[in-house]
C-alpha cells in the first residue's frame, strides 16, 4: 500500500476477492479449527432438521386433518415440536461457539498488531496519521473477525439451505419449480443495480462518519488553540458540512434500502402467486394435494432470505479484503532498526561516545540531514548541543538512541557500534527526557517506575526527593498515589518536567538525554528543574539539547551544529577565543539580556 493511501481522507472501503488474502485470514481459524467443524456440523444439522419441517407439514395437512386421522397429527406434531427444541438447542450451541471463536480471533489479531506496532521503528509512525493506525486497529480487525467469524459460516449454512431448497423444489414437482422461478431475472437485475448503489450510500456514510471522529479528536486536542483563535463560529461551519454528508449519505442508503427490499418481497410474492394460481388449479384437478401446495410455497418464502443472506455476506467478503489489506501491511513491515545477527548485550557502560563520519537521511529520496558528523565525548562528560531550529540536534540524539540507524559512519558507545548491540541492552542504559515529557494514565508513582519496576519504595522516594518532585507529591491529594490522568493532564508543565526527571533518574541510564526544559515555568519550578538537573546529571554522559547560556556554558565540550554538520567544538572559552557562529550566538544572547534588564530597569 502506498503512502497516499495513508494520506487520503478516505480509505478505500472494498477489494477484489484475493485468494492470498483469504488464505492468511483462514489462518487466524487454525487453532480453532475443532470447535469450527463442530460448528459446521451442528449448522448443517440443523439446516436439515428445518427443511424437513415444510414436508411433514404437507403430511399432517393431507393424511392428518384432511383424512381425521388423529395419530398423524399427534406424532408429527410431537416430532415436529421436538425438531424445534433440539434446532433450538443446537442454534443455542452454535452461536456460543461462534461468538467464542470470533472473540478469540479478535483478540489475537489485536494482540499481534499491538505486539507488531510496538516494535516498529519510528519512521513507520513518522508519515502515518495515529487515528488511522487507531482505526485500523479497530474497525479493521472487526471486519475481519466478522468475516472469518459470522461470515463464513453463513456462507456455509445459507448456501447449503439455497441447494437443498432448490433440490426440494426440483424433486417435488420440477415444472412447479421452473415456474416459481420466472422472477428470478427480475429479481437478478433489480438486485445488481441497486445493491452497488446502497453499498455506495453506506460506505460514503461510515467515510463521513470516520470523517466527524477525525473532527471530534483534533477539536478535543486542539481545544484550547481553537479558544485562543476564536474558530468556534468557523469549526462549527466545518462540521456542519461533515455532519450534514454524513446524513445524506445515510438517508440515501436507509430510502434505497426501504425501497429495494419490499420490492423484492413483492418479486417474491409475484412468484408465489403464480404458484398459488397454477396449484390452486392443480388442486382442483386432484394433480397435487393441499399439504404439497403448502410445503411448496413454504419452500419458496424460505428461497429469498439465503439470497439476501449471501448477497450481504459478499458485500462483508469485499469490505474485509480492503481491512485484510491495510492489515497485512502493517503485519509485514518489519521494524527497520533491529537486533542484527550477531547483535552481543552491551555491557554496563561507562559512557563514552564516539560519532565517526556519521551521515543521515529520513527517507531515502530525500537529501541528507546530517553530514559527516564527527566527535568524541569522554565518559561523564556534559556535552551541550547548539544551534538554529531544524539544524539536527534532535536527530544526533535519535541515531544515539537508535531510533534510527545511521546511513553512513558509525556511532560508539564504549568502542562498539551501536549496530552490533542488543537494543534492548543499549536502551536500558539511556535515558531521555524531552520538553514535553510524555506522562502516562496512572499515579506519580506508576509514572516514576516506568523504568523500573522492581525499584523499591525507599528508592523511589529518594529519587523523588533529588530531583525535587517531594515538594510537588506532598500537595497532591493522595501523595504518590495521586493519579495524573492522561497525558498527565493534571500537573503542570515544570511538574511534569519534574515527574520526568524522577522516572529517569530511577531507571539509572549511564547516557542521558535532555532536551533543555521549557522556559514556560515560573522562577521558582525553574530553579527546581536546575537543581534536579545537578542531581540527574552527575556521574553520567549527558547530551543537552541546550537554550539556556548557563547550562551552555557549563557544558564540557559544546557541539554548534548548523545544517546537519558541526561548525564548531569545543569548551566555552575555546569557541569565544575563536570569534566564530558560537561566540556571535552567545553576543547576541547576551545583548538581549541586557536589553530586557535596561528595558525592564527604566
Ligand atoms: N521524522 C522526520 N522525517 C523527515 N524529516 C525530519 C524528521 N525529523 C526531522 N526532520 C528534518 O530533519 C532536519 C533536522 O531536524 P532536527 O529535529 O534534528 O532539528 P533540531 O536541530 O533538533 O531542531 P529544533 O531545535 O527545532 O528541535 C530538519 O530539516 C527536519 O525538517
Amino acid at each position: 500500500m502506498s503512502q497516499a493511501e495513508w494520506d487520503t481522507d478516505d480509505e478505500i472501503e472494498e477489494k477484489p476477492f484475493n485468494v492470498k488474502y483469504m488464505k492468511r485470514m483462514m489462518r487466524y481459524l487454525v487453532p480453532y479449527r475443532r470447535l469450527m467443524t463442530a460448528v459446521v456440523v451442528i449448522v448443517l444439522f440443523n439446516m436439515l432438521l428445518s427443511l424437513a419441517e415444510p414436508i411433514m407439514l404437507a403430511y399432517i395437512i393431507d393424511e392428518g386433518i384432511i383424512k381425521g386421522n388423529f395419530a398423524v397429527i399427534h406424532i408429527l406434531g410431537s416430532v415436529l415440536l421436538g425438531i424445534r427444541l433440539i434446532s433450538w438447542l443446537f442454534s443455542f450451541m452454535h452461536t456460543r461457539w461462534i461468538n467464542f471463536t470470533g472473540q478469540r480471533i479478535l483478540f489475537d489479531l489485536r494482540q499481534q498488531l499491538f505486539n507488531h506496532l510496538q516494535s516498529l521503528s519510528f519512521r513507520f509512525f513518522d508519515g502515518r496519521p495515529a487515528g488511522k493506525i487507531m482505526s485500523r486497529i479497530t474497525n479493521d480487525t472487526n471486519a475481519i473477525g466478522e468475516l472469518i467469524n459470522g461470515g463464513l459460516i453463513t456462507m456455509v449454512m445459507e448456501t447449503t439451505h439455497l441447494l437443498g431448497i432448490v433440490v426440494i423444489l426440483f424433486w417435488m414437482d420440477w415444472q412447479l419449480a421452473l415456474l416459481s422461478f420466472t422472477m428470478l431475472p427480475l429479481l437478478y437485475w433489480i438486485i445488481a443495480k441497486l445493491r452497488p448503489k446502497i453499498e455506495g450510500s453506506w460506505s460514503r456514510s461510515r467515510a463521513t462518519m470516520s470523517a466527524i471522529n477525525g473532527n471530534l479528536n483534533e477539536t478535543i486536542q486542539g481545544i484550547r488553540v481553537i479558544q485562543a483563535f476564536s474558530r468556534g463560529r468557523i469549526n462549527n461551519e466545518k462540521f456542519n458540512g461533515i455532519n450534514t454528508r454524513n446524513k445524506e449519505a445515510f438517508m440515501k442508503a436507509v430510502t434505497l434500502e426501504s425501497t429495494v427490499y419490499p420490492l423484492v418481497e413483492m418479486i417474491g410474492m409475484i412468484g408465489t402467486c403464480i404458484v398459488v394460481w397454477y396449484g390452486a388449479v392443480r388442486v382442483m384437478e386432484e394433480a397435487l394435494t393441499l399439504g404439497f401446495i403448502m410445503a411448496f410455497i413454504n419452500y419458496l418464502w424460505r428461497f429469498w432470505g439465503p439470497l439476501s443472506a449471501l448477497s450481504k455476506v459478499y458485500s462483508q467478503l469485499l469490505s474485509a479484503m480492503a481491512s485484510a489489506e491495510r492489515i497485512f501491511e502493517i503485519l509485514d513491515t518489519e521494524p527497520e532498526v533491529t537486533n542484527s545477527s550477531k547483535a552481543r548485550e552491551l555491557p554496563t557502560i561507562r559512557g563514552e561516545v564516539v560519532f565517526d563520519n556519521v551521515s543521515f537521511r529520513y527517507e531515502p529520496n530525500k537529501p541528507d540531514v546530517l553530514h559527516n558528523v564527527s566527535f568524541r565525548v569522554q565518559p561523564g562528560q556534559r556535552v551541550a548541543l547548539v544551534g538554529p531550529t531544524g539544524a539536527g540536534k534532535s536527530t544526533i540524539v535519535n541515531l544515539l538512541m537508535r531510533f534510527y540507524d545511521a546511513t553512513g559512519g558509525t556511532v560508539r558507545i564504549d568502542g562498539m557500534d551501536v549496530k552490533e548491540a542488543t537494543l534492548e541492552s543499549l536502551r536500558k542504559q539511556m535515558g531521555i527526557v524531552l520538553q514535553d515529557s510524555f506522562i502516562f494514565a496512572g499515579t506519580v508513582e506508576d509514572n516514576l517506575r516506568y523504568g523500573n519496576e522492581g525499584a523499591t519504595d525507599e528508592q523511589l522516594v529518594k529519587a523523588g526527593e533529588s530531583v525535587r518532585l517531594d515538594r510537588v507529591v506532598a500537595q497532591l491529594s493522595h501523595g504518590y498515589r495521586t493519579e495524573v490522568e492522561e497525558r498527565g493532564s493534571k500537573l503542570s508543565v515544570g511538574q511534569r518536567q519534574l515527574l520526568a526527571f524522577g522516572r529517569v533518574l530511577l531507571s539509572d541510564p549511564r547516557i542521558l538525554i535532555l532536551d533543555e526544559a521549557t522556559s514556560s515555568v515560573d522562577t521558582e519550578t525553574e530553579q527546581h528543574i536546575q537543581e534536579a538537573l545537578q542531581t540527574l546529571l552527575a556521574g553520567r554522559t549527558a547530551f543537552i539539547i541546550a537554550h539556556r547560556l548557563s547550562t551552555i556554558k557549563d557544558a564540557d565540550l559544546i557541539l554548534v551544529v548548523e545544517n546537519g554538520r558541526i561548525a564548531e567544538q569545543g569548551s566555552h572559552e575555546q569557541l569565544m577565543e575563536k570569534g566564530g557562529i558560537y561566540a556571535n550566538l552567545v553576543l547576541t544572547q547576551l545583548s538581549m539580556q541586557e536589553s530586557v534588564i535596561l528595558q525592564t530597569s527604566t
